[in-house]
């Protein structure tokens, strides 16, 4: 059976995400912000950040998926395109990890191509250790160096979405 350490709370997570949402509502205030979640793995975070951005946004939803297991196949394959139209617009993509960067650097290459007035990143995780593609981020939660993160969002193998904390899978 695989060992679930915790790693954080939801405490923490809620507190963050506040801080994180408010500072997005000052910076965005007078621009067209449209708040994209990468699916699946952002649809907690993005639920609970978009009730913390008090400025009017519109949101919309892309999907990506490369991981088998624990590991990057390095195939993004692309499983929902934005609906709304986004060029001239002001995008913040949500993602709930960045980890080799090659799932985010993609969505941007694909976004770009739609001619939105700007494009900022936004994740709950920003974790180091397999960092392929430099990736600028605008808004982190939080920063890890290693291990493979499951809760809140993330699976492993489609499990664990639904605990309400972030733990660190031991296989
Ligand atoms: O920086 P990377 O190494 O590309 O990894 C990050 C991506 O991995 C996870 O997606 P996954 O492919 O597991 O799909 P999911 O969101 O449906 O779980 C996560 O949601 C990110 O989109
Ligand atoms: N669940 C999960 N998905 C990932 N995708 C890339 N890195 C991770 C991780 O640490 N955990």
């Amino acid at each position: 059976m695989p060992e679930l350490i915790p790693l954080i709370s939801q405490q923490e997570i809620k507190e963050k995400v506040r801080e994180v949402g408010q500072r997005i509502t000052l910076d965005y205030k007078g621009l067209d912000l449209v708040v994209v979640g990468v699916l699946k793995g952002s649809f907690v975070f993005l639920a609970d950040l978009v009730r913390q951005i008090t400025i009017e946004h519109e949101i919309d939803l892309v999907g990506a998926s490369s991981y088998e297991g624990t590991s990057s196949t390095g195939q993004i394959v692309f499983t929902k395109q934005p609906d709304l139209e986004l060029k001239g617009r002001d995008v913040l993509l949500v993602e709930d990890i960045v980890d080799t960067g090659q799932t985010l650097a993609r969505i941007i290459e694909s976004i770009q191509l739609l001619n939105p007035r700007s494009i900022k990143t936004c994740a709950l995780i920003d974790k180091n250790e397999r960092r392929e593609k430099q990736i600028n981020m605008d808004y982190s939660c939080f920063c890890l160096d290693e291990g493979f993160i499951v809760g809140y969002g993330l699976d492993y193998n489609e499990k664990y979405r639904n605990l309400p904390a972030i733990f660190d899978l031991k296989l």
